[in-house]
């Protein structure tokens, strides 16, 4: 069973827009459970673009209130500033059902990238324990559409990771391209990599109505995905609840 959890990004991009409380990021995050979504995923940004720290404090109540998993995404050696204590503080704050590392930079538009676990392996390792210790699983975002030697998943594993989370951006890009095929075969064939080495698989980033389908059919691992930018958008269309429920008989119907 893959389960969806609903990324609540966007809808604190609208509210910051106007400096206001409108519209509720927790109200939202409600509405997706309500309708079904089993977890809220959140990626708190240090320049606060959209999730603030009194959000995850929020957000953290509730998915406590509902017994449902709440995942916090973000880049462990970014450094504190005001209005953003830090990816470990808040983890000891709220201490998060999932911790989804990202290596991504303030000056990055999104997350674009996953690890580079030869290069960023040992000084992962001593984070990872340490939100371990927290009771977090620990998950680490990884590419998966490099060539195995340049993306090395399985390695995933020696800095004590419980899962990765596939980036699913190359895979959305390549989406109804010719070379879309080729492409999720590389996506199931480092997510068989990821498992053999004795990783749970997340995806995420950029997933769709449209892509969603045709990715879990051919990685069938997939145990979590996160969605947020296509959903929230969907959902100006259809409703916030009715576009959730949408992605679970999607992912009903791949299962
Ligand atoms: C980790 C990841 O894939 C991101 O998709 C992220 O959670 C979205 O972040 P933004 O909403 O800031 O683009
Ligand atoms: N981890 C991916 C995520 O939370 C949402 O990514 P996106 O759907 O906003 O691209």
């Amino acid at each position: 069973m893959t389960v969806l959890s609903v990324n609540v990004n966007k809808i604190a991009v609208l509210r910051n827009s106007r400096g206001g409380a409108e519209p509720d990021v927790v109200r939202a995050a409600r509405t997706c459970l309500d309708a079904g979504a089993h977890g809220i995923t959140v990626h708190p940004r240090p320049d606060a673009r959209h999730i603030r720290a009194d959000d995850v404090l929020a957000l953290a109540a509730l998915t406590r209130e509902y017994g449902v998993e709440f995942n916090l995404e973000g880049n462990p050696f970014a450094p504190p500033r005001p209005g953003y204590p830090g990816f470990l503080a808040l983890c000891e704050q709220v201490r998060p059902a999932q911790a989804t590392l990202v290596p991504d930079s303030d000056a990055q538009l999104t997350s674009d990238h996953g690890f580079d676990f030869a290069r960023d392996a040992d000084a992962l390792s001593p984070l990872v324990a340490s939100l371990k210790a927290l009771g977090c699983r620990i998950s680490l975002f990884a590419d998966a559409h490099l060539d195995p030697g340049r993306c090395s998943i399985a390695r995933a594993a020696d800095c004590g990771a419980d899962r990765v989370e596939l980036y699913t951006g190359p895979y959305a890009e390549s989406f109804a391209c010719p070379d879309g095929a080729a492409m999720l075969q590389r996506f199931a064939a480092a997510a068989a990599r990821a498992r053999a080495a004795g990783l749970g698989v997340n995806a995420g980033h950029d997933l769709s109505q449209d892509n969603l389908g045709a990715f879990l059919a051919a990685v069938p691992e997939v145990m979590e995905v996160s969605i947020g930018h296509a959903l929230i958008g969907e959902a100006l269309y259809e409703g916030l609840a009715t576009t959730v429920r949408r992605y679970l008989d999607i992912i009903a119907g791949t299962r």
